[in-house]
Formats: C-alpha cells, structure tokens, sequence
C-alpha cells in the first residue's frame, strides 16, 4: 500500500494494490501498522471506535460536514461506486487554512483518506449507487454537527454533476461565513 501527502496539511492518501483475477479482486483497505508509520504514532489505528457505510443515489450529495470541539479523525473510501469527495480545512493555525480539494473515491483503485480533525467533508455520488465507508476515532454525537451548505458561493465547489437529492439538514446548512465564526 503507497502512502501519497496531498494540497491539505496533514490529509494522506492510502494507495491499495488490488489483486484482479478471473473471479473478481482483493484489496486490502486497511493496514494498522502502514497507518501508525504514515501518521508517526503508534497505537493510532486503534483509535478509530466506529466503522459506518452510507449508499447514495446518483447525484446525491452529503455535506459540507465538521465536528465542533475537539472534531474526529476520518478515514474514508469507496468501497462500490465512485465519488467526488471534498475537504475543507477549517483549522485556523493550518497552512492550508480554508483550502479546499477534491479526490476521486472509487471501486477501481479504491483510494482511502486519512482525515485528521479540523476538515468539512462531503461527497457526490457520482455513479447509479455509491457506498461511502468511513472510520471515525469518536463516537458520533449530532450535538457536534457542523454544516456549511454544499452550494455555498464563498466555497464555489464544483460538484461535477446535476445535484438530485440532500437531506433536509443539508439543505437547510448555513454559510461558510457563519462557520468562520465558530472556528
Ligand atoms: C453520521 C452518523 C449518522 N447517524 C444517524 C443519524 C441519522 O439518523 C442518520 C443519517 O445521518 P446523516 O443524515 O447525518 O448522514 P450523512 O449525511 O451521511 O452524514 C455523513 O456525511 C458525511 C459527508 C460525513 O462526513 C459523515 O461524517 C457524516 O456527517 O444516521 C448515526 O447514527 N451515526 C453516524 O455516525
């Protein structure tokens, strides 16, 4: 598994190598001992405490999602499908401050992010179904939600494909500058 940095401080990229014969593939999509190397402390795959997987229909996009307080660790992929997936980095004493970028999430080279505290995330599905699998180091608490509104126009994602569904918590999510405030 290739460990890649990306634009975002301290954002990795976990690069499987999938094996493909006739029957289908295997992949390994996690290595505890390459994600302890990669981050520099051992013990910090065991940190991650609950593993979650949402499907979306085409077009679907879930976001822009933060945590207040001390936020969560993530570590997402695609395991059937292929998304756009998006960081913003919100930590005000980071170098990439308010930068954002995007990967391709997919079922081809299944790439998994490492994503420490301190991000927006979010995706669009961009094939008939996507299951997004992610790892989080805390347990899910709605009381640390935080949300800016994925059509944002101080944020200006370019979601690649006509947006079909959001849930009513998205579509209702405020500003980017409303967030500046809280971070
Ligand atoms: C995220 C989450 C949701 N839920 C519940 C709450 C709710 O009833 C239902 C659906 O929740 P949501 O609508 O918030 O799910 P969703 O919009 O898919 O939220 C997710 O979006 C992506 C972009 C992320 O980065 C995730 O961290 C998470 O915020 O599942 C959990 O029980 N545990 C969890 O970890």
């Amino acid at each position: 598994m290739r460990v890649e940095t990306s634009e975002l401080a301290d954002v990795l990229v976990f690069v499987p190598e999938p094996f493909q014969d006739a029957r289908g593939f295997f992949t390994r999509t996690f290595d505890a001992d390459i994600f302890d190397a990669a981050v520099g402390r051992t013990g910090a795959a065991a940190s991650f405490l609950q593993d979650s997987q949402s499907r979306s229909v085409q077009g679907v996009v879930r976001g822009m999602h933060g945590r207040s307080g001390r936020g969560e660790a993530k570590l997402v992929r695609c395991a059937q499908g292929a998304v756009h997936d998006v960081l913003v980095d919100i930590r005000r004493d980071s170098p990439t401050f308010g930068v954002q970028q995007a990967f391709l999430l997919d079922d081809t080279e299944f790439r998994h992010l490492y994503v420490p505290p301190g991000f927006l995330h979010g995706f669009q599905a961009l094939t008939p179904t996507a299951d997004v699998c992610y790892r989080i180091d805390r347990p899910h608490d709605p009381a640390e939600d935080l949300g800016v509104a994925y059509a944002d126009p101080d944020l200006e994602i370019a979601w690649p494909q006509a947006v079909t569904v959001v849930s009513p918590r998205d579509a209702a999510a405020g500003s980017w500058a409303e967030l500046l405030e809280k971070v």
